[in-house]
């Protein structure tokens, strides 16, 4: 290289570098089957944020869930499965709200951060935390597109370290065998977003328009978690509580007319109380005869809320007397809910664009 190539060199222009932005859900099995279920289990649950006990007590006990669970399981995701993309629907209504996000931003969405420039400079990427489309790819994805900067965005309404910090470890994880470091931010929690608590109580209102009777009870039930985790300092049950408060505020509703439970409750140790199962058995043994469901932990629907909320939570009301039941779909991909992911990434982008 002689000296005048050196000199231009130095003087090229850096490469225009992109912003990133990437979803993700907590991921899903690759199909209805014995198997690809297995897979997704033992991936899920060798997860150390997510089982925390001591490998050596750990592992005989999911050697054996790993051979009874997935058989049944399959049989459950085959009732909700999305027959039409041959996948589980929270990988489609992911996708759906990747397109979304980025349809908005090509019509302008962020032009008022940056007039003209916004569309170009930003791309978006979905990924699944177990199974595929997994984080890894899609970190490697963004790298080739030319993002030095990646907001992440883990949609998880409230922080769990099950959850929310397994996206966070996942994605250091896999730039720790990336030789390449981009800025990551990640989008806090948005559990009393103004946008996302006002799209909720404007969804169940609209919801509960269009039923045919009209409920006596609210029940809001959040996906469940062991009451240890909380013990240890998870913030997730405060968070959990104030949606509820909120929520309730909007409505207009006290604890009596909408109470809180957890549901999916996993293994023998004592969860959050007071538990789903149970709570929609007791309102139905002592008389209410009409319920809705919301579950606002989620924000795409899935196997805990179509399988056991829609079928299973649905069973448990009408054997114990209870007559009319029905789930508030999440908030998905439609367009109040696109609403809440547009204001908070609209919101954790600033300053870089
Ligand atoms: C110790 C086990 C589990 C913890 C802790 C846990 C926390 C947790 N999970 C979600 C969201 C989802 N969980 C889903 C399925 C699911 N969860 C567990 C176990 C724990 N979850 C299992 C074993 C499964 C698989 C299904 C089953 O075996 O019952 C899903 C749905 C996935 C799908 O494919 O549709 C979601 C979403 C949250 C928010 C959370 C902590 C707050
Ligand atoms: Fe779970
Ligand atoms: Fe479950």
């Amino acid at each position: 290289m002689t000296q005048s190539d050196a000199h231009a060199n130095k003087n090229a222009p850096v490469p225009h570098s992109k912003i990133g932005i990437l979803l993700v859900n907590l991921g899903t099995p690759s199909a209805p089957r014995f198997w690809p279920v297995r897979r997704f289990l033992k991936e899920f649950l060798s997860d150390r944020r997510v089982v925390d006990a001591p490998r050596i007590i750990w592992w005989p006990i999911l050697q054996s869930i790993l051979w009874l669970r997935p058989g049944r399981l399959a049989k459950k995701y085959a009732e909700i499965w999305n027959k039409t993309l041959n996948e589980g629907p929270l990988k489609s209504i992911t996708r759906s709200q990747a397109e979304k996000l980025a349809a908005w931003i090509r019509a302008g969405g962020l032009e008022k951060h940056k007039p003209g420039r916004a569309a170009d400079e930003v791309f978006i990427a979905w990924a699944m935390r177990y199974g595929e489309p997994g984080i890894g790819s899609a970190v490697k994805n963004l790298q080739a597109h030319g993002c030095a900067r990646i907001l992440v965005v883990p949609l998880y309404p409230q922080y769990a370290a099950a959850t929310t910090a397994s996206a966070y470890d996942k994605v250091f994880a896999t730039l720790e065998h990336m030789q390449w470091d981009p800025a990551v931010r990640f989008a806090p929690p948005y559990f009393d977003d103004r946008a996302y608590i006002d799209v909720l109580a404007t969804s169940l209102r609209a919801a509960i328009s269009r039923l045919d009777f009209v409920p006596e009870m609210i029940l809001v039930s959040f996906h469940g978690l062991p009451k240890a985790e909380i013990d240890k300092g998870d913030p997730y049950l405060d968070q959990c509580r104030e949606t509820w408060r909120l929520l309730r505020e909007d409505l207009r509703l006290g604890e009596d007319r909408c109470p809180i439970s957890f549901q999916s409750r996993f293994g023998a140790k004592e969860w959050l109380q007071p538990y789903t199962d149970a709570t929609v058995k007791r309102l139905a043994r002592e008389g209410v005869k009409n319920l809705v469901v919301i579950t606002p932990g989620f924000a795409a629907d899935c196997l805990e809320t179509l399988h056991e909320i829609a079928i299973e939570n649905r069973a448990i009301f009408t054997e114990n007397g209870g007559q009319n039941f029905a789930l508030i779909p999440c908030l998905n991909d439609s367009e109040l809910g696109m609403m809440v992911i547009f204001d908070l990434v609209a919101r954790e982008i600033r300053g870089w664009i």
